[in-house]
């Protein structure tokens, strides 16, 4: 017979010591054991999720995860462990997909419960309205907002930018020859003036303009709030179920939100005056307005919405532009290459057009290779998130499960990419997988794919083919007379990756194209002056 006097002896003892403690102490010591039973209960479907780092009760694996650049970490795990890897921030199970097959497989086959996104409290509830749609999740209200920019963006209506964009190169030339030390500003501009054109029918003629600088401020902020761990709120949404006056992390979000508010109403209105008054380019903003009745939007709506390609399409573009210039530094032969195709198909009498594009096999195999080598969107944009159980390859996904497509990783997926850190345009050239022939892996997965796709790519095509019929890219050359060659794998941290800063030379190859740059810009500066 087994005694109680121990067991009734080692209660009598807890009971004394738990007198003895302050009210907080027994608090911790119950969110400890609620969380320990917690995680015990848990430990079963842990077991069957796909493999993964060790990680630690109640934080997981966040002490393991890199606040810097987390994808070259994300990538050694998929070394390790295998193309699917599951982790825990905190309690949430994220699952990192690092090839294109299994990506495919989950984001593009299983797109119905692979389509949303993780709750974004700060940044796309407290200061956002939930009004931003690349932070919804799947549902209703993401379908609205995702058919008007599908109506702005969509393959056919991407046609009718081409003139614009084909414009805007123009100038951006015609600046790349007056003040070549300023390229990177040249190809923000160009970036910044096609995004702000197409949605609000007005361009852009200096980054230093209010519009741009007001909309990186908003950004920058954005970015700035959406950071894993900085807010508690994050990890334990019942804090805003405390009275509004007791949530302390409310207030400066809420601020900002305002300020987001005007900038972007401001913006609608103006666009409304010159519909009025009949001065305003067809563009996005022109046609949401226009069929406000039909996708039942408010005004603040609409004004959130057409702002998408603002916070999207620009540093995408520009950075992208920018690795392009990256990798020119480093592989001339490439770059010499893609000039000698260029020559035999243009000519120097005029420049690149987009008509040109289907007879350029090797320029479009290196703009696929500058997105592959290194991808913008180093994590595939903003994650997606699971909302059923499912099972990939005897793995268990749990609902709820935070997913990312590391594009960092599967774009040098060795499988896939052969010396993957070799920037070579013959892989696309060589292949006979449809998949690369038709490359939209780094534009993103499934229904979550870039809006924005189709615009880029034209945005890509007409200012790299242009450049380099038109200039060498060279090494800059410091005091001493040396060649100044940029780190390759200098790049700024955040959920869009570009190069660090860096200098070069942009020479023109011969005096034909100073002409035919200078003539070209004259004709576009006429055209263009409807948007101002
Ligand atoms: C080279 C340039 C660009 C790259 C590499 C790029 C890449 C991406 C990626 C990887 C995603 C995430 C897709 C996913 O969740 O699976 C995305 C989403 C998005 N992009 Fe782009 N993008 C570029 C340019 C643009 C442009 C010019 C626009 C504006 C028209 C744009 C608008 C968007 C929007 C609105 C989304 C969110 C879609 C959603 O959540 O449903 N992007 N982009």
């Amino acid at each position: 017979m087994i005694s109680a006097g121990p067991a009734l002896g080692a209660l009598s003892t807890f009971t004394q010591v738990w007198h003895g403690w302050s009210g907080a102490a027994k608090v911790l010591l119950l969110v400890c054991l609620a969380t320990t039973i917690h995680f015990v209960l848990q430990w079963d479907t842990r077991r069957r999720m796909p493999p993964g780092p060790q990680g630690l009760p109640f934080i997981g694996n966040k002490h393991q995860i890199p606040n810097v650049k987390p994808w070259r970490k994300f990538a050694e795990w998929n070394k390790q462990y295998g193309p699917v890897v599951s982790l825990h921030l905190g309690s949430t199970p994220v699952i990192i997909l690092g090839t294109a097959q299994a990506a495919w497989d989950l984001l593009e086959k299983r797109s119905e419960i692979y389509s949303s996104r993780p709750r974004f409290v700060v940044a796309g509830e407290i200061l956002s309205d939930n009004m931003r749609g690349l932070m919804l999740p799947y549902g209703e209200p993401w379908r609205k907002w995702r058919k008007v920019l599908h109506s702005g963006f969509h393959s056919r209506r991407s046609e009718t930018y081409k003139d614009l964009q084909s414009l805007e190169s123009k100038v951006m030339m015609q600046q790349l020859l007056t003040t070549p030390r300023h390229w990177e500003r040249h190809i923000q501009r160009y970036a910044a003036s096609v995004a702000v054109a197409v949605t609000y029918g007005r361009r852009i003629e200096s980054v230093d303009e209010w519009i741009v600088r007001e909309n990186m401020a908003a950004m920058d902020y954005l970015t700035s709030v959406n950071i894993p761990g900085k807010y508690l709120v994050e990890t334990w949404p019942w804090l805003l179920k405390l009275p509004r006056s007791l949530q302390w992390f409310r207030r400066e979000p809420e601020e900002h939100k305002q300020r987001d508010i005007a900038l972007l109403v401001h913006l609608l209105d103006d666009v409304k005056s010159r519909m009025a008054d009949g001065t305003v380019p067809d563009c996005l903003t022109t046609q949401t307005v226009a069929a406000k009745d039909k996708n039942g939007m408010s005004d603040l709506e609409i004004a959130y919405t057409v702002s998408s390609p603002f916070g999207a399409g620009i540093e995408t573009t520009a950075g992208t532009l920018s690795v392009f210039f990256l990798a020119m530094l480093h592989y001339p032969d490439v770059m010499r290459k893609a000039q000698a195709e260029v020559d035999v198909v243009v000519g120097f009498d005029r420049m690149p057009e987009f008509d040109d594009q289907p007879r350029l096999p090797y320029v479009n195999a290196l703009i696929n290779e500058v997105l592959r080598w290194r991808p913008i969107a180093v994590l595939g944009g903003t994650p997606h998130a699971v909302t059923a159980d499912d099972v990939y390859e005897g793995m268990f996904i749990p609902k709820g499960s935070t997913v990312f497509g590391n594009l960092a990783g599967i774009m040098h997926d060795p499988v896939m990419f052969p010396e993957p850190d070799t920037f070579r345009p013959e892989r696309f050239l060589e292949t006979a997988d449809p998949r690369l022939q038709n490359f939209e892996l780094p534009f993103g997965f499934g229904r979550r794919i870039c809006v924005g796709m189709h615009l880029a790519l034209h945005s890509l095509f007409i200012n790299i083919s242009r450049i380099l019929w038109a200039y060498n890219i060279l090494s800059a050359i410091d005091e001493f007379g040396k060649e100044v060659v940029p780190d390759p794998w200098d790049f700024t941290d955040g959920f869009n990756s570009r190069p660090v800063s860096f200098q070069c030379r942009v020479k023109p190859r011969n005096t034909k194209v100073i002409e035919a740059i200078e003539r070209e810009y004259e004709v576009a500066k006429e055209h263009l002056e409807k948007w101002h």
